[in-house]
């Protein structure tokens, strides 16, 4: 069974990757919110078509499971060109890149997911190839080595990043558009919701997809999951009858909070309250605090915590707004806010 952790993580993993592709939206005019990135999108694709030559090569930036990997797909699909898709885990060495690069067709688009983690030396290919579309080949050792210049097909590279900050300087100036992404309003949610509900053939009434909406962390990944859940609940219980009551009685069972907090968040949350007074505190204090890694605090829990208004990174370290206090129902102590009125 779920715990509620994976219920309300944005990671995606086994049996519910293959349910997110039958979900996936195909076409950029199909893709629901972020309405900013989809006109600068379709413009640079747009001119890309005109002038019939490959668009620059795009950054996009942002939170797990807002739809980053679907747009690769979209961008690939809009331009009628074949997609390659690596991830910078797998770009070990600069070989794994040079056979991915000197194989792609003219105009391929290739997709990137967490590019920040790709190994340094196949990061420098890389900025040859996206500049000049061109590889050097180093063959041999020490200073017999010789590099053999390698001219590569014209290719869109699509980046994924959920840490824009580190890509080195040289790699992100490379990207001639970054696309932001951003946590999706209730309402963006609820028409996300009801276009799944209606490919997966259930009925689910306005109220009750406003009810899941509000609880999946404005994430597209956790919306489609939490309503799963309740499709399951409602069809063991209510036979197969969906209302706001049963979705809220569904995703209490499954403890996701009404703001749609999961147990990191709550947990960072919790340990900021009770352990640091509130804070100030240092990332990696509070990370070892709830036994996680201080990438997964500031990557997965925070963001969405800044959103909610619940917590505030400073320059002293990480502070509990006065919000956080009071979802835990805590009375603010004397000299909360490590002396900042900001919060
Ligand atoms: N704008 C959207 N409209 C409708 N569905 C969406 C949208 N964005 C994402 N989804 C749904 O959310 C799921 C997760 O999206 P996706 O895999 O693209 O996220 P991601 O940002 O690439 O996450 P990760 O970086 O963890 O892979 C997809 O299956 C898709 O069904």
């Amino acid at each position: 069974m779920n715990s509620d952790r994976e219920l309300v993580s944005p990671d995606a993993e086994g049996d519910e990757r293959l349910i997110e592709a039958a979900l996936r939206p195909r076409r950029l005019s199909e893709f629901i919110g972020q309405a900013r990135v989809r006109e600068q999108l379709s413009l640079v694709l747009q001119s890309a078509l005109l002038r019939g030559r490959p668009p620059d090569h795009v950054l996009m930036s942002g939170p797990p499971g807002l739809g980053k990997t679907t747009l690769a797909m979209i961008i690939a699909a809009e331009l009628g060109a074949p997609l390659r898709v690596t991830s910078g885990p797998a770009l070990e060495r600069a070989g794994d890149l040079a056979a991915i690069l000197s194989t792609l067709s003219d105009g391929e688009v290739l997709f990137i997911d967490e590019i920040h983690r790709m190994a340094r030396p196949a990061e420098e290919m890389l900025y040859l190839a996206m500049e000049d579309f061109r590889v050097d080949i180093v063959v041999g050792k020490g200073p017999g080595a010789t590099a053999i210049p390698l001219d590569i097909a014209p290719f869109t590279l699509v980046g994924a990043t959920t840490r824009a900050g580190l890509l080195p300087a040289p790699l992100r100036d490379r990207f001639g558009f970054t696309a932001h992404m951003d946590f999706y309003e209730r309402a963006e949610l609820e028409q996300v919701l009801s276009r799944s509900a209606r490919l997966l053939s259930m009925t689910l009434p306005g109220e009750a997809g406003e009810e899941i909406a509000g609880r999946s962390r404005g994430t597209p990944r956790i919306a489609n999951r939490l309503l799963r859940r309740v499709r399951d609940f409602a069809d063991v219980r209510a036979e197969g009858l969906i209302t706001r009551d049963i979705a809220s009685a569904a995703l209490n069972l499954y403890e996701v909070d009404a703001e749609g907090l999961d147990r990191l968040d709550r947990a960072v949350l919790t340990a900021l309250l009770r352990r640091f007074g509130g804070g100030p505190v240092g990332l990696s204090t509070l990370a070892v605090a709830v036994g996680e890694e201080p990438e997964t605090v500031e990557v997965v829990a925070e963001p969405f915590l800044v959103r909610q208004g619940l917590l505030a990174r400073t320059p002293r370290g990480r502070v509990a707004t006065a919000a956080a206090w009071a979802h835990f129902g805590l009375p603010v102590p004397p000299g909360a806010f490590g002396g900042l009125d900001e919060v």
